[in-house]
């Protein structure tokens, strides 16, 4: 993709270089090789990232295949997932994130989104246990001294060590991973080194973990493992098993599975990476019904900015309007810059009541 600098200095997306297809006007989801001779030569190079820019910009949703993560790393992470959800419930609800003010343990099953019901709406609380961390502080971070900036100790399962262990050699893994996407997002949007890098000194990355039941299936819409989002981060790196059930939201209102390919991640951008592009890269609506009788397992990774950073367009959209829906409680401004470890936080305790610092559950 070809930018160029615009009137107000913001560098302005050249409109011959603006997908060729109609935007969002998809029926599935691209598949992109990431295998190494891809990054052999710039010119390799280039082409690999101006193919991730362009799914990025016409479905915001792709799938990764020959990437860089071991399989017996992955797999390794799904026997420790399961093992987790396999506890007892009391060992869970001991490392609840009801107990802390960070949003970082255990989610029961349906207490995420009872909000809406409760205000009269007709979506029920999501079918979904789960449990998420950030990136771990050192023991003197100033943050986690004074409680800061979302900063809290992670409540790890005494009755499965192993959890810890494999989830952090991930999380660790998954940085990585995430760093050499923003070096290709960077060089796909022709943005300078850094351009993007400079939002993570400190990132708060996050990996969660989800647990599926089988679940009765209606046409309302009200019965959900996941409701309709979009992500409150720049990018995420879904790994699912093989039972499906994610799905994502075209500008036609359809509904389009993106069911598992083994073996590859799914990349979906997020609402920062949207506002970074002015709408460019799209932020697309998706949600999670597991139809397929048996349980489903999924591992998210968030890849979050630095708390303070804040958050404008870095080029300028010139088909501003061509975005996918912003009325989301996910959605974030455009046209208003801010402070996305503020977002977050009120975001946190929107959408998880169990949490103490509960605002309005949605
Ligand atoms: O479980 C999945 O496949 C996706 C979950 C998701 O969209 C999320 O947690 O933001
Ligand atoms: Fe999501």
């Amino acid at each position: 993709m070809d930018i160029e600098p615009g009137a107000t200095g913001a560098p302005t997306v050249e409109k011959n270089m603006l997908p060729a297809t109609r935007k969002l006007d998809f029926s599935e989801v691209p598949v992109i090789d990431m295998s190494p001779e891809r990054f052999a030569t710039p010119e390799s190079r280039k082409r690999l990232a101006d193919e991730l820019a362009e799914a990025c910009a016409t479905v915001g949703f792709l799938y990764l295949k020959n990437h860089p993560i071991p399989q017996a790393q992955i797999d390794g992470v799904f026997e420790a997932v399961k093992a987790f959800f396999a506890l007892p419930q009391e060992a869970k609800d001991a490392v609840s994130m009801a107990k802390n003010r960070h949003f970082q343990g255990y989610l029961p099953m349906l207490t995420k989104g009872t909000g809406n019901a409760e205000r009269g709406g007709t979506i029920t609380a999501n079918k979904q246990e789960a449990f998420q961390f950030r990136r771990p502080l050192a023991a003197d971070d100033p943050d986690l001294l004074t409680g800061e900036r979302l900063a809290g100790t992670i409540p790890w399962p005494r009755e499965l060590p192993a959890l810890k262990e494999v989830l952090l050699a991930y999380h660790a893994r998954m940085c990585r991973f995430g760093e050499s996407m923003i070096e290709l997002f960077e060089l796909g949007l022709d943005l300078p080194r850094d351009a993007i890098r400079q939002h993570f000194r400190k990132d708060m990355n996050a990996l969660r973990i989800i647990h599926y039941p089988p679940q009765q299936v209606d046409e309302s819409g009200a019965n959900l493992g996941t409701r309709a989002h979009t992500d409150t981060d720049a990018f995420t790196f879904v790994y699912q098993d093989a039972t499906g059930g994610l799905e994502i939201r075209n500008r036609d209102g359809e509904w389009i599975g993106v069911p598992p390919i083994p073996g590859t991640y799914v990349l979906n951008i997020g609402e920062v990476m949207k506002v970074w592009t002015d709408g460019v890269f799209s932020s697309t609506p998706h949600r999670v019904i597991n139809r397929y009788g048996k349980e489903r397992y999924s591992v998210p990774f968030f890849m979050f900015p630095t708390y303070d950073e804040v958050i404008a367009p870095k080029i300028r959209n010139p088909d501003p309007s061509n975005v996918a829906p912003e009325d989301f409680h996910t959605s974030m401004p455009r046209d208003k810059p801010f402070v996305w470890g503020e977002f977050k936080k009120a975001n946190y305790a929107r959408i998880n009541p169990t949490a103490p610092e509960r605002a309005m559950a949605d």
